[in-house]
């Protein structure tokens, strides 16, 4: 684990902090490839709207707990963290000094698979919800915008083998997205460390 120093995006209402190479290269390359074929990835159907549809990703879940998660109409059950998902969970508490109850990943097939404008904001992510978010693969664009000022907005490329922290008031005045992407490009793994009680 290499920490070449943080950044902290210094957004307004918010507390992001981006860890370029939180795992260097050649490990965040092992990591991708086992994630790939060690996780339960699947296709959930969504409804918004009254409509029905596939979800543009596949997602797999994890828990130290019993726990499901709920969001726009999805229940997910956990599956037992093990394998490398489980050192990368150790990895990650040992370094930001926190304990995750949870861990929802994404798998972007490619650049037509995308993630819409959401905060991550369910009441059993507590008050202020800690996400940590660590990506693999592909590198894509993350967006956010403020929920109450138009004139706030950033967005971040988030790296192969990064961490992105977002704690504190992030959800409460935050949206964010990865949008979908014209270009040609490889898949792309995510897991979003939570605490959910
Ligand atoms: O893929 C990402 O970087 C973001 C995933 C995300 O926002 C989520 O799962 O809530
Ligand atoms: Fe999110």
């Amino acid at each position: 684990m290499l920490f070449e120093s943080p950044i902290n995006l210094k957004m307004k209402d918010a507390d992001v902090i981006y860890y370029p190479n939180f795992f260097h290269q050649s490990l965040a390359d092992t990591l991708f490839e086992n994630l790939l074929s060690q996780m339960n990835w699947k296709q959930d159907s969504i409804t918004v709207f009254g409509k029905t549809h596939l979800q543009p990703r596949l997602t797999a879940f994890y828990a130290n707990n019993k726990n499901e998660y709920k969001y726009s109409n999805i229940i997910m059950q956990p599956h037992p963290f093990s394998g490398d998902l489980l050192k990368i969970k150790n990895n990650i508490e040992t370094a930001l000094n926190i304990d995750f109850t949870s861990c929802l990943a994404n798998l972007y097939r490619d650049g037509k698979d995308s993630n819409g404008w959401h905060a991550d904001d369910e009441k059993e992510l507590g008050e202020s919800p800690i996400i940590a978010s660590v990506s693999f693969g592909a590198e894509r664009i993350f967006h956010f915008k403020h929920k109450f000022d138009n004139a706030l907005k950033t967005k971040l490329i988030l790296q192969h083998g990064s961490l992105l922290l977002m704690q504190g008031e992030t959800q409460a005045y935050w949206l964010h997205q990865i949008p979908k992407t014209q270009k040609h490009i490889g898949k792309r793994i995510n897991l979003t460390f939570r605490i959910i009680a």
